[in-house]
């Protein structure tokens, strides 16, 4: 057998596989056709530069089709699909036609799912879990369970994911992983596809498997549009239109099998048994002399939407687009309240079943509440060493800052990619996200707290007395959510490496500010410090605690017989001494809460302005241009 039979062979049985899974495919979809003409796209690269990363680019993908975007790295392939896809806005200025009308970027988002070239998915979930997840947030309580299930079985049977249904889904392998991505994407079987080299880091087999399968969701109607990077031959047979990117300008648009004669039609010649995609790729990037503004010419810039020797085919004319009942579509499949249940119950479930983490977390509490207790053994009645016990109350603080802050600078990032996917695909709004996300960690936070307190309260001896407890746990809760929303606000913006610098960085200045002065008469500290001393919630931490522990109608504290004198046998005396006398238990607490808002409200502007995709105007998009063209925050 030959090569080519070979090739012939191999698509025939990838043929009747795309036929067979067509037929399994869910409903149909109306057809939904894209057409883009004379798209430009640039960022700002200095104060006054922009780079033109898209040239007048034209095209037009249809329905039932699956659509490769090709082209040497860096052309310009993934600005394309992001900008197509409505993922990137930015400096982008186009005419992009939905079905022969102008491109309502809020409709199209309802009709189109964009699957990412990272898979990040929830570790914790199974593949079964993350597909019920997925079809109660998208599908509502208006579709029955059962409706569900039967979707979500015929889902795993087309993605070939009925055997790893149960397991998590960090344990799955690459190709399984893009599978379930896709697999997530299909279930409100949106009419449009984008993915984003979908084959990327899969084996050959693995990605004869996933462009298979892209064949066949195509076939079920829908508009399946990828970029990829040089396929192999097999591959690149299987697709229907290919669109091939140089230099931010289109050098081909038709059928892979007419790749050969349009560059013999300019005088360039493929030779033989090499792989058509790879040649023109080669030949777009400069290899073979400078032809590329004679492909430009060629296929003016794509808006020769198929390249033929034939005559170009007749564009479908789309009369019932059906797009004006998706307008009135609501914007998500299920009310905020549930959305805010289901996540609830997922974050829930994920820390839950990340139960190695929190076991982690509850030994080190308990080991360093037994240090704590061990090193300030019964200090906290003894008037001897009140000062001491005024240590013990700082150094809880400490590791109640450091403790929920930094796992928080690591583990968001991750998160907000995933929030990122689930969010643009239209799982849910981030209101009822924020919400889910605030209330899901406040019960496992608040046990490990409690652990450490119930183990050093005891072994220091402080006054064991319901109120002051109650009060002691409140506080160092507040420090701990206070801490917790910081460190989240922080890695909203910036990646884990600049994140792990200033998080810890920025304490420095809470921590001294929080004992600035002990020692000395508040009023000897200079105005401005003692100004600065209202931005550290880590002071009002520490005079919560203080007044706690030394405030109220305390009796004084038990002198030992060898010590001739206890100056600080009188309770409120300590509170004198380290400048904290109008210390005020309900104070502390308001302006905890205070900060915890502002962390809060920030982070949650933070992340908005990361997922919105519109265009900013004004000073927002003053400072926007300015951060993005002289800081690199997120890598
Ligand atoms: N935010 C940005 N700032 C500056 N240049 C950018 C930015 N985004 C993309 N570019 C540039 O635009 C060009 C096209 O980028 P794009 O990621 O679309 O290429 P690509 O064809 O997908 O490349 P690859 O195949 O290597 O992934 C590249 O030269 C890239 O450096």
């Amino acid at each position: 057998m030959t090569a080519i039979d070979n090739l012939q062979h191999w698509r025939d049985m990838a043929e009747n596989r795309i036929q067979n899974a067509a037929k399994m495919t869910m409903i149909r979809r109306q057809p939904v056709d894209i057409e883009f003409t004379d798209l430009c796209y640039s960022v700002p690269v200095s104060r006054t530069c922009n780079k033109l990363i898209l040239r007048n680019v034209s095209g037009y993908f249809k329905s039932g089709e699956l659509t490769a975007i090709l082209g040497p790295s860096g052309a310009g392939k993934s600005t394309l699909l992001n900008v197509l896809a409505g993922y990137r806005i930015g400096d982008s200025t186009n005419s992009v036609l939905v079905n022969g009308e102008t491109r309502d970027i809020k409709t199209f988002r309802k009709l189109s799912r964009y699957i990412m070239q990272e898979d990040v998915h929830q570790h914790c979930l199974t593949v079964l879990e993350s597909l019920q997840t997925a079809a109660d947030l998208k599908l509502g309580k208006s579709v029955s369970k059962e409706v569900k299930m039967k979707q979500i079985t015929e889902i795993l049977d087309l993605l070939r994911l009925t055997n790893s249904k149960d397991t998590y889904t960090a344990r799955l392998s690459g190709g399984e992983k893009k599978r379930l991505s896709i697999a997530l994407e299909l279930v409100n079987n949106p009419p449009v596809l984008f993915l984003d080299e979908p084959t990327t880091g899969l084996d050959d087999l693995s990605s004869a498997q996933c462009i298979t399968l892209l064949k066949s969701l195509a076939r079920g109607g829908r508009t399946v549009i990828c970029s990829i990077h040089t396929p192999s031959a097999k591959l690149f047979s299987l697709f229907d239109n290919v669109y091939i990117v140089a230099q931010g300008q289109c050098v081909f648009q038709g059928c892979g099998d007419d790749i050969v004669p349009f560059l013999e039609s300019l005088d360039i010649h493929c030779p033989k048994h090499y792989n058509p995609a790879d040649f023109i790729i080669d030949v777009s990037s400069g290899e073979y002399g400078n032809h590329h503004e004679k492909m430009v010419r060629a296929i003016d810039n794509g808006r020769k939407h198929r390249w033929s020797k034939k005559e170009e085919p007749p564009k479908l004319i789309r009369l019932d687009s059906g797009i004006d009942d998706i307008k009135e579509m609501p914007d998500y499949g299920c009310s905020s309240l549930d959305q805010f249940t289901i996540l609830l119950s997922r974050m829930s479930l994920q820390i839950w079943r990340d139960w190695s983490n929190f076991l982690i977390k509850v030994i080190i509490h308990l080991g360093v509440g037994v240090l704590m207790g061990s090193i300030f053994y019964k200090y906290g009645n003894d008037a001897s060493k009140t000062i001491y016990n005024f240590g013990f109350c700082f150094m809880s603080l400490i590791l109640f800052m450091y403790v929920p802050m930094l796992p928080a600078i690591v583990w968001f990032p991750q998160e907000v990619k995933c929030i990122k996917r689930e969010f643009f695909n239209r799982w849910y709004g981030l209101n009822a996200y924020y919400f889910a996300l605030s209330i899901s960690r406040i019960p496992f936070q608040m046990v490990q707290g409690i652990l450490y307190i119930a183990i050093v309260y005891l072994m220091t001896e402080q006054p064991l007395e319901i109120e002051r407890i109650v009060k002691f746990t409140s506080i160092v809760g507040l420090v701990t959510l206070c801490s917790e929303a910081f460190g989240m606000a922080i890695s909203a913006r910036l990646s884990i490496v600049n994140g792990i610098f200033v998080g810890p960085a920025l304490s420095v200045p809470n921590l001294l500010l929080s004992v600035y002065g002990m020692g000395s008469s508040i009023t000897t500290v200079p105005m401005w410090i003692r100004i600065s001393m209202y931005f550290s919630y880590l002071r009002f931490g520490l005079e919560g605690l203080i007044v706690t522990i030394y405030g109220g109608a305390r009796e004084h504290l038990i002198c030992p017989e060898e010590e001739v004198y206890c100056p600080l046998k009188i309770p409120r005396q300590l509170m004198k001494e380290v400048g904290m006398e109008d210390a005020n238990f309900w104070r502390s607490c308001f302006f905890m809460m205070f900060y915890f808002i502002i962390f809060k409200v920030v982070c949650y502007f933070i992340l908005r302005q990361r997922l919105k995709r519109s265009r900013s105007s004004g000073l927002f998009w003053l400072i926007g241009r300015f951060i993005k063209t002289h800081f690199n925050l997120n890598h």
